[in-house]
């Protein structure tokens, strides 16, 4: 809530407009009655020019009316766009602090469901209250003091219609937040499996898994029918419950004035104004429970949201001086577990690597080679002992200096939607077209982009869906190349190139990379058995360190390897 003030604080112009345009609207409300009143009364009187005076201040309340609901809704909508488009910002830079154990904490899909609906749902509220907030009180009061006055004769009806209108609300309102709070979950329920469904729309078809997704998300939508069912229903009783007291207090109104009439005919202009304040009380009180229900619903919204802000990243770089890297890797020592999870996945790993070096990474899945790469570039912390890139500890070390050294290929290539030379500029910001064909030549990549027909400034559509697996490893690994990094780990990224081209990507990475220490993590021990030394991993452990004559001499984990993919060639 301090935050969403804080946020208001920079558009409190646009809301004081908003609210004094709310004031207008309810003065222009409490007003009408009473001038009919006095209308109804001259034209009883047949003083014709009072009754033309009158009806020219009613249209003119009526414009005022109109032109102050004009601009509130202007000004109303203005900040509550303006204040969840700055969460949204704040929650988005928030989360690129936020390290990988922070995203896994969330998850990218709750995340998302945040940034959107959450602050949907904040933004609607806000919109609402700048639009009811002034008026739901001053409408609630006016009404009244005004019915009274008209009709003081006749305060208890006014009570007695507050006290049934406030029970029937209590009733529904309190069960309906729970109903919309249920309504929040499934929905995110139903957002993920959506997700989920159609980004791997192709295991689902492969799998021939169509008819068990249907009926998982026909499950959880089924959940969300009844519960939208559930808040229909209560709104289809609630409505004519407020309605039928609101018609109760209007007959029983008009029944004990109905004698009084023919005594005194003025009684007729007052029963009008009186029948409009009780419409008007019910109004406000029917609008103040639905504003209620609102906010409630947004406050959880609201603390969602929070918890975002609130999040501390768990891996800070230190505030030094940038310094060029070399590409010396060592380990010391170091023990690694996952955040959350209660066994290490690294163990006591020690070794150290001359820059230029090329080291292969080798290991059962699951060993822990993925894992142990990212530590190199620090995308997570160990639990004890050190990383050092150029010789220096990296938990010391500025992030962008870490970042200009180290280029992470990952296992499964990611591109953004836009162009090829947009993706290939992450890599090197000022990248010129030779710098990306040099790349490209390196990544055997040259050849398909320079057959399409704008060639670097070809399309990468949503998930790179318009190229080949093959084709995304080839970008992925330009990208990775193209600011000829001091360190570059190839984590499996070149699975869906075939024998010749892996090894004309490697033959080229020798001869253009060579003061870059490679670290190339591969299933098939064909894939690293050219490199100056194999690192052997076997849960978590390092358990082996040579080249491939060595190792597969001497090493009983490693010759496991090279046997079981020996016999499989064979067959
Ligand atoms: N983000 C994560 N959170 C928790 N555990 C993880 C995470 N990533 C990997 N693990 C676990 O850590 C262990 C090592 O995983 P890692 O991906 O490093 O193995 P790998 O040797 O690279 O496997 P593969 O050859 O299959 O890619 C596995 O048991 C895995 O389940």
């Amino acid at each position: 809530m301090k935050s969403l003030m804080n946020l208001m604080k920079k558009y409190r112009g646009d809301a004081m407009i908003a609210i004094i345009a709310t004031l207008v609207i309810a003065f222009a409300t409490l007003w009408q009655p009473r001038i009919l009143q006095e209308m109804i009364t001259a034209i009883l009187a047949r003083d014709q020019q009072t009754v033309l005076n009158l009806g020219l201040q009613l249209i003119g309340l009526a414009v005022l009316g109109i032109v102050a609901g004009i601009i509130n809704t202007i000004f109303s909508a203005k900040a509550a766009q303006e204040v969840s488009a700055d969460m949204r910002e704040k929650g988005y830079r928030k989360i690129q602090t936020f390290s990988f154990g922070n995203i896994e904490k969330f998850s990218a899909s709750n995340l998302v469901i945040r940034l959107t609906n959450d602050i949907n749902q904040v933004q609607m509220v806000i919109m609402s209250v700048l639009q009811q907030i002034i008026r739901i009180p001053v409408l609630f009061l006016g009404a009244f003091i005004l019915a009274i006055l008209t009709m003081p004769k006749f305060w208890w009806v006014i009570v007695i219609m507050l006290v049934l209108i406030v029970a029937v609300s209590m009733f529904s309102f309190t069960r309906m937040g729970k109903y919309f709070e249920k309504l929040q979950t499934t929905l995110e329920k139903n957002n993920t499996l959506a997700r989920e469904n159609l980004m791997g729309m192709r295991v689902v078809k492969s799998f021939v898994q169509e008819q068990n997704q249907i009926n998982k998300f026909s499950k959880s939508s089924d959940e969300m029918t009844e519960t939208t069912i559930r808040i229909g229903n209560l709104f289809s009783i609630l409505m004519p419950a407020f309605f039928l007291i609101g018609d109760l207090a209007v007959a029983g109104s008009i029944l004990l004035v109905g004698t009084m009439v023919t005594d005194d005919p003025s009684m007729i202009a007052a029963i009008q104004a009186f029948i409009s304040y009780l419409m008007q009380i019910l109004f406000a009180v029917v609008m103040g429970g639905f504003m209620m229900t609102g906010a409630s619903r947004a406050f959880v919204s609201l603390g969602r949201l929070q918890e975002i802000y609130d999040t501390e990243p768990d891996l800070t770089f230190p505030h030094v001086a940038e310094t060029p890297l070399s590409g010396d890797v060592a380990f010391n020592h170091v023990t690694f577990t996952y955040p959350g999870d209660d066994q290490p996945v690294l163990r006591d790993i020690s070794f150290t690597v001359q820059a230029g070096e090329m080291i292969g990474i080798v290991g059962a899945t699951g060993s822990g080679k993925t894992t142990l790469a990212q530590l190199i570039p620090r995308l997570y912390d160990p639990d004890s002992g050190e990383v050092l890139v150029g010789k220096r500890d990296i938990r010391q070390v500025n992030e962008k200096s870490l970042r200009e050294a180290v280029s992470f290929i990952l296992q499964r290539s990611t591109l953004f939607s836009g162009t090829i030379s947009h993706n290939l500029r992450q890599g090197k910001e000022d990248a010129t077209l030779d710098d990306m064909q040099w790349a490209a030549n390196v990544a055997q990549a040259a050849e398909f982009i320079e057959k399409l027909d704008d060639q670097y400034d070809a399309k990468v559509e949503e998930r790179s869906a318009n190229f080949s697996g093959g084709q995304k490893q080839r970008l992925s690994i330009t990208r990775g190349v193209i600011k000829a990094p001091a360190i570059l780990i190839m984590d499996d990224s070149t699975s869906a190139l075939d024998a010749r081209s892996e090894k004309l990507v490697q033959e080229a990475l020798g001869k253009e990379l060579k003061g870059t220490t490679t670290f190339i993590i591969a299933e098939k021990i064909s894939s690293i058995i050219k490199a100056d030394r194999i690192l052997v991993l076997d849960q978590g452990r390092l358990v082996g360190e040579g080249t491939h004559h060595e190792l597969v001499n001497q090493n009983a984990v490693y010759q496991e390897i090279y046997r079981t993919q020996k016999a499989l060639e064979e067959v």
